[in-house]
């Protein structure tokens, strides 16, 4: 327990309709007697005159007083809900603080408190962090199940198997030497650890949606210059993020508009058209345009058939530039390119651009022709809006199935390792029991200990072990008055 008693503007910015001041520590309740001359009755909203030290009146307010511990601390807490000017909160802040060892909160403290009192684990206290960041309806979804307890429940779950693991493990070291019964124990520990290795497996597997969910759907925009990359972006983003002429080659750096679809945040790159170009700016930002494309969740492929850039063959070496194994489009069926992921590959979606403009006739027919038999996944114009919701309804559908919130309703399955620390102590965990497992001629000894390292590991995970040196890392993330 702290000996010092923590006060902050919990509530957003001033001036705002009403501010919450949170008070908590072992002097919650005095700061209350001193503001409002009597403490009010437990958990229950009362209106309260606050007065400062010279009898100065601060509000008319709400106040609530929460005794510990089943606070949200798990002290003593004492709110003002004040008008929120910002005379108002400052001056019901400086009252607070009058007294010898109530301070200010640090960023994150109240948090902070909550998880050393045992009332939140690491997890669920990153899992706030998120909820307080979450700004689509994907986020949000898994920051509430985060927040309750999903994660901690899995990997409480997986270090309470390992400890009873190493335990019969240990206790049949006293059985050696009658043979049998330390062998098929042996064996039982072995299975039970398999079995937790594969939904480990199973578990990271997943990391990659909570990339998705954390930092978006990646979706990048290319083809050959003037193909229309840069009105679609702006067609989409619905505002004018990227500079538009008829000069191809006029988009040289990334421009990134997100948008939120299907409640995953979707961030759209537009590119540089691709080309060879002695311009050496120009040169770059093909060079970021392959990057990007590279890194993608999605490629959407445009092309305008009116124009000459360059034969099928080219849009082909235009796509061999996603990373992932590859897929020609000259040799791809169309189905082979909707499959993209499907088949491990990364998505590719061809569009064709300025779908209101006249079929091609003339000289650029002759680059066109190409194009007249190649069935492209949509037909769009950044002009007139045609085939735009039907474009926005696919890319959200990826993203959705990406992001893995079209299935698993059922909160174990749901849980997903959000974040860096995360995923990289569960791999830790895992590349532990590998030792173990399949290894018949470790000593038990030995075995016990690779299971104790795991189970440490997964204790680092929700902090029950030896994290000291992550706490202000992990805190001061959080605002101040949270
Ligand atoms: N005014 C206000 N609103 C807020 C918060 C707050 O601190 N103050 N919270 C700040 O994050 C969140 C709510 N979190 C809370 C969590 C636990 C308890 C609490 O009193 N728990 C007790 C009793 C539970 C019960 O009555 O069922 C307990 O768990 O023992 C209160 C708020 C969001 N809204
Ligand atoms: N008619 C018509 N013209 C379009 C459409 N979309 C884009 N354009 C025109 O095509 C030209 C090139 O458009 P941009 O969006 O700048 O093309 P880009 O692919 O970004 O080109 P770079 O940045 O040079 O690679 C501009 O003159 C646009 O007005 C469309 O849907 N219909
Ligand atoms: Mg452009």
């Amino acid at each position: 327990m702290h000996s010092d008693t923590i006060a902050a503007l919990s509530s957003g910015a001033l001036p705002s309709g009403v501010a919450v001041i949170r008070v908590s520590g072992p002097d919650a309740a005095d700061t209350m007697q001193r503001l409002c001359g009597s403490v009010p009755p437990e958990r229950r909203a009362s209106l309260r005159t606050l007065k400062g030290a010279e009898g100065a009146v601060i509000d008319r307010a709400i106040v609530l007083f929460f005794p510990g511990p089943g606070t949200v601390t798990g002290e003593d807490l004492a709110e003002f809900h004040l008008h929120g000017g910002r005379a108002v909160v400052s001056a019901c802040l400086e009252a607070i603080t009058a007294a010898v060892g109530t301070r200010l909160a640090e960023a994150g403290e109240f948090t902070r408190r909550a998880f050393e009192n045992g009332r939140i684990d690491l997890t669920e206290a990153e899992g706030l962090a998120d909820l307080i960041a979450a700004e689509t309806e994907g986020q949000h979804t898994a920051a509430i199940l985060q927040a309750s307890g999903t994660l901690r429940a899995l990997y409480e779950g997986w270090a309470q198997r390992l400890t009873e693991a190493r335990a019969r493990l240990e206790a049949s070291f006293d059985f050696s030497d009658e043979g049998d019964v330390g062998e098929d124990v042996a064996d039982h520990v072995q299975l039970d650890v398999a079995s937790i290795v594969a939904e480990i497996r199973a578990h990271l597997q997943k990391a990659d949606r909570g990339e998705i969910l954390r930092s978006g759907f990646k979706v990048a925009i290319v083809g050959a210059p003037n193909a229309g990359k840069s009105s679609l972006l702006n067609a989409l983003a619905d505002r004018e993020v990227a500079i538009v002429t008829e000069v191809p080659g006029t988009t040289r750096d990334v421009i990134e508009a997100t948008l939120d679809l299907g409640g995953i945040p979707v961030r759209l790159s537009d590119t540089a058209g691709i080309r060879e170009t002695a311009d050496r700016v120009e040169a770059i930002g093909v060079e970021r345009a392959r990057e990007v494309m590279a890194r993608a969740d999605l490629v959407l492929a445009l092309v305008d058939p009116h124009h000459g850039h360059g034969p099928l063959a080219r849009f082909s070496e235009l796509l061999s530039h996603v990373k992932h194994p590859m897929m020609v489009a000259a040799e791809a069926s169309h189905e082979d390119l909707a499959e993209g992921t499907a088949k491990g590959r990364r998505r590719i979606l061809t569009v064709r651009t300025k779908a209101d403009r006249p079929a091609p006739t003339g000289l650029s027919a002759r680059f066109s022709n190409e194009w007249s038999d190649f069935r492209f996944d949509f037909s769009i114009s950044a002009r007139t809006g045609e085939g735009l919701d039907a474009l926005t309804a696919k890319i959200a559908e990826l993203a959705v199935a990406a992001a893995g919130l079209d299935g698993e309703k059922n909160a174990g399955e749901a849980a997903i390792p959000l974040r860096n620390r995360q995923r990289e102590l569960v791999m830790e965990t895992l590349h532990i029991l590998e030792e173990f497992v399949g290894n018949a001629t470790l000593a038990p000894e030995i075995g016990a200990e690779t299971l104790r390292r795991a189970a440490d590991t997964l204790g680092r995970l929700t902090g029950k072990v030896g994290v000291e040196d992550l706490l202000d890392v992990i805190f001061s993330q959080f605002c101040i008055g949270k």
